[in-house]
């Protein structure tokens, strides 16, 4: 990245503690000095990537399916739910699109996207990146680590080998296509959590790494070098 790169504009999605969001704010004094994160959405109150953001001066948005805004109290059929899931993601899409970013950057978003968000975001050319702690096609979804975890602990997984990757957001959740990956091999003897501070570990780099590759081929498309 040279000093007259392209400011890039990211609006980051979060839902917990938001060590990744910690990675990218603190990458701006440094790594990344043309990224200027525009707003941090969460669609957990409780998540304390919420004070990151505020404690960074970064504008926040608590996004809340269930506000009353998308179906009534209760259990709603699956229909009903389905349609207040569309109206909240196109709501967030137009609540991101008010900022006009050049990146989305899923850091730890634990809701799944439907067209109703990926669509207009690509109608907006404004690309969706997503960290995700498996390698390509294995443990889509949420609880990756576990997963791969209790296949190592029962001889299941392959070359006792998980990893990260961030990759392009698409409908297929955990589909889209890898910007860059991550091997991490597991150990005998050690434990989930010992794993899972590892691969955070990992994480803090590669989320970096992945923004970086994201950034230069957005501009590159746009014709403009980083
Ligand atoms: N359409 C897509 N949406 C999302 C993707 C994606 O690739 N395509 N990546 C995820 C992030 N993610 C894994 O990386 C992920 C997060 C959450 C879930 C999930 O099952 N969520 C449940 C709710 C879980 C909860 O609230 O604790 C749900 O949305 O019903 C799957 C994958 C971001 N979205
Ligand atoms: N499927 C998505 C997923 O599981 N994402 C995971 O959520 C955590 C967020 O941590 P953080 O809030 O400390 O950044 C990270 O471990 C990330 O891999």
């Amino acid at each position: 990245m040279t000093s007259n790169s392209p400011v890039t504009k990211a609006t980051i999605l979060i839902s917990g503690n938001g060590s990744n969001l910690q990675a990218l704010i603190d990458s701006t004094s440094n790594l990344l000095p043309n990224l200027k994160i525009v707003r941090v959405i969460s669609n957990k109150a409780a998540a304390y990537g919420l004070k990151r953001a505020a404690a960074a001066s970064i504008p926040t948005t608590y996004h809340n399916l269930i506000a009353g805004k998308y179906y009534k109290s209760g259990e709603p059929d699956a229909a009903v739910k389905q349609q207040g899931r569309e109206k909240y993601d196109e709501d967030l899409a137009n609540l991101i699109l008010a900022d006009k970013p050049d990146l989305v950057i899923c850091a730890g978003w634990m809701h799944i996207l439907t067209p109703r968000f990926l669509d207009p975001l690509e109608e907006a050319r404004i690309p969706v990146i997503n960290l995700h702690p498996a390698l390509p096609g294995k443990y889509d979804g949420a609880a990756a680590i576990e997963r791969a975890f209790a296949d190592f602990e029962a001889g299941k997984l392959e070359d006792d080998t998980t990893g990260i990757m961030i990759h392009y957001v698409i409908s297929a959740v955990d589909r889209g296509e890898p910007i860059v990956v991550r091997n991490i091999e597991c150990r005998k003897g050690e434990s989930l959590g010992e794993l899972q501070e590892r691969i955070h570990g990992e994480e803090h780099t590669l989320i970096i790494e992945g923004t970086q590759m994201a950034i230069s081929r957005l501009w590159s498309e746009r014709g403009k070098s980083t």
